[in-house]
């Protein structure tokens, strides 16, 4: 980059940033997410970096916090409230160690501790008496608020012992507090907040004690300002201390010896910081001995001696370049926002579900925002909000068509429904995801046949129906692109073998309304063919448990359609399978390895998917759940297995592997 251009941005993301911190330490009401402030700021130190005469006493980059609130007394911390720097994955961590090590040596050790998120503060006491409470504030100056904290119930107002000591820590709030607290604000018609970090750090700056008494709030000591006054040589010695004394210091603090350890603690937050009652964001790792701390130091902003691990953002902003439609294979239109690719959570994500019309109106999505993405675990990437704060004036609104955009057909609103449906059975885009469905690997399973090669099959016109799979030539398939001679007979093979499949697969693969995996496992155990299914009437259908009015009706009047009977015909012609080849119930499968059994599946399968090990476990009665306790009979670990497994072994649960999880399930 230029000088220039780089001065024009350091210029920008400094006005970016300050606006940024404002809303978030003066109105406790942040206007974007964490990770977009954590990326700019960290755009900006590299800019700084990169052009050294750039850097200035004022940049985000070397201040702390914000600066304290009129309203309130200020204080001069007699030690400095530092903030700390940041590591973001495994490779920061390292560098981190690496810094370290340069410093003290190889013979370090670490303290970990859980990176509370809430609002950090000071609290003073002479003779064993709590005398002053403060924020941090930027670092140097803070506000005192002595009177708030002295209705935090976890902060003892005296000590055990006569000592003189500055204890920092973290006040938050609960997570039951927080939801309430938000409960009654909504009842309220009040603004609620948007997350428990805002909710402590605004109760906290309230004039107004009675109010902060309220809500709830809570706090973990972490350190102390004046170690060096103490009796005490290690951070850990300094904790017990802090313990003794009365003060609440978090259980879930752990010594580590190596950075291999630390790297174990960060895994296993990762995966379990949703079962706490509190929010935390990160690992904060700190070096124990308090000589090698001195020996390393201070930055301007930071100490050398400790960083804070974030974990990956579930939130992140980004651009909505575009709303794609697309035409499911019931008829349903859906708009897809095209993001500008943004890493979430640890994936790329470029495409959000926006559902339908009225959701892009109520967030008011215009074309060009930018915009919150959400994914958080496994689930589908959303969007949020729109940040209208940063609306440049090109944004253009959204004006969902009227007609299918696939074959033009008008579009058309079922009553008491949101979605925009094509009405038109012979619409391509519906034939072609049906086909997509009937593939599938929770349905027929026919390997090869991705989405690309039907789209394919459908643009040279091979198939515009399900039967054409059955008739598709071998000479035909050779010329599309792509398709060697090897990949067609390993595609004609799955198709002829697909054949076989049991009558559920086939089932769940007509896409018949309201039948999902599980409703068509449920319909051929009981009716066992097809033809004493197309044979049932309503009643029939409602005596089965599971079955509802919904689907019972839809299953008649999927049945009486001519062109269902025709295709069924045609598919039965062509040698297809329409008998249940399972166990007749899996109550009834009481000797198999798993009749009975609690398993839990954890790691990356190679083979099979999550899905599919689920099925073919519980179709020989066994149970699936999420997590390992003294009542799991079998962990099954696939590659990078990670505390699930760790506690199977704890536990002396049976372990094995996805090989033994194939072996005993195949029939
Ligand atoms: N969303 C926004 O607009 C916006 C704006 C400004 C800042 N921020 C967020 O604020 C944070 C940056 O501010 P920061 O300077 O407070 O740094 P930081 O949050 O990265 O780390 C320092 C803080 O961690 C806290 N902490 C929690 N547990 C701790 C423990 N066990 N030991 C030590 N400290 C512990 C302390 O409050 C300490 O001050 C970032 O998370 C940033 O994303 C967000
Ligand atoms: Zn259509």
């Amino acid at each position: 980059m230029e000088r220039k251009q780089a001065e024009e941005r350091v210029q920008q993301l400094r006005e970016l940033l300050d606006k940024y911190g404002y809303y978030y330490y003066v109105k406790d009401n942040p206007i974007v997410p964490d990770a977009e402030y954590d990326e700019r700021l960290q755009e900006l130190i590299q800019l700084e970096n990169d052009f050294p005469d750039l850097q200035a006493p004022d940049s985000p980059t070397v201040r702390v916090g914000g600066a304290p609130l009129e309203g309130f007394r200020k204080v001069q911390h007699r030690i400095p409230m530092l903030s700390l720097g940041n590591a973001f994955n495994e490779q920061d961590v390292r560098d981190f160690d690496r810094r370290v090590r340069q410093v003290t040596g190889d013979n370090v050790e670490y303290v970990c501790e859980l990176k509370i998120d809430g609002l950090a503060v000071s609290l003073s006491y002479e003779d064993g008496l709590f005398v002053l409470g403060a924020t941090r504030g930027d670092g140097t100056t803070g506000e005192d608020i002595t009177h708030n904290l002295k209705t935090v119930r976890a902060i003892p107002l005296r000590l055990d012992e006569a000592v003189d000591i500055e204890v920092r820590g973290e006040v938050f709030m609960p997570e039951r507090s927080f939801l309430s607290l938000n409960e009654d604000k909504e009842k309220n018609g009040e603004e609620p907040f948007a997350n428990p970090r805002n909710a402590a750090a605004g109760s906290l700056r309230q004039l107004d004690p009675k109010i902060a008494a309220k809500r709830n709030l809570d706090i973990f000591l972490y350190g102390a300002g004046n170690d060096d006054e103490l009796d005490v040589n290690t951070h850990a010695e300094s904790l017990e201390f802090m313990e003794q004394l009365g003060f609440k210091v978090n259980p879930e603090t752990k010594k580590c010896r190596t950075i291999e350890e630390v790297l174990e603690f960060v895994d296993y937050w990762t995966e379990n910081r949703n079962g706490l009652s509190y929010e935390i964001d990160g690992i904060v790792i700190k070096v124990d001995d308090l000589g090698q701390r001195e020996d390393l130091g201070f930055t301007a902003k930071s100490p050398r001696w400790a960083t804070a691990y974030k974990f990956p953002a579930e939130e992140k902003v980004t651009t909505l370049e575009d709303i794609i439609l697309s035409v499911g294979r019931t008829g349903v239109v859906t708009p897809t926002a095209k993001l500008t690719p943004v890493q979430v959570a640890g994936t790329t994500v470029q495409r959000a579900s926006l559902h339908n019309e009225d959701l892009i109106r109520e967030k008011g999505i215009r074309l060009g925002d930018q915009i919150v993405v959400k994914k958080a675990g496994d689930i589908i990437p959303e969007v949020v909000r729109v940040l209208t704060e940063l609306r440049e004036g090109n944004e253009r609104e959204f004006e969902m068509p009227t007609e299918c955009p696939s074959c033009g057909t008008e579009l058309v609103r079922l009553e008491e429904e949101v979605a925009l449906r094509c009405m038109n059975p012979n619409c391509p885009a519906q034939l072609q995801e049906a086909l997509i469905h009937f593939v599938s690997r929770g349905a027929m399973n026919i390997d090869g046949l991705g989405e690309k090669v039907i789209q394919q099959l459908f643009s040279h016109q091979l198939v515009s129906g399900i039967e054409d799979i059955y008739k598709l030539d071998r000479d035909e398939l050779l010329e599309l692109e792509r398709m060697g001679e090897k990949s067609v007979d390993n595609l004609l093979r799955a198709i002829e073998s697909s054949k076989e499949n049991s009558l559920e697969r086939l089932l769940f693969g007509l896409g018949i309304r309201f039948v999902g995996s599980k409703a068509a496992r449920t319909l051929a155990e009981e009716f066992g063919t097809m033809e004493a299914l197309e044979q049932a009437d309503k009643e029939q259908l409602l005596a089965i448990y599971d079955i509802g009015e919904k689907v019972a009706d839809s299953i008649v009047s999927y049945f009486e359609q001519e062109n269902v009977s025709a295709l069924l015909g045609e598919l039965r012609r062509l040698g297809l399978n329409m008998e249940y080849k399972g166990p007749r119930k899996a109550a009834q499968a009481t000797d198999t390895v798993f009749s009975g059994k609690t398993v839990v599946l954890t790691g990356k399968l190679q083979e099979l998917t999550r899905k599919d090990a689920k099925e073919r476990i519980e179709a020989l009665g066994g149970k699936v759940t999420g997590s390992v306790s003294s009542n799991t009979d079998i962990v099954v670990a696939g590659e990078e297995a990670g505390s699930k497994l760790e506690k199977a072994r704890e536990l002396d649960v049976t372990v094995w592997d996805e090989q033994q999880l194939i072996e005993q399930t195949n029939e």
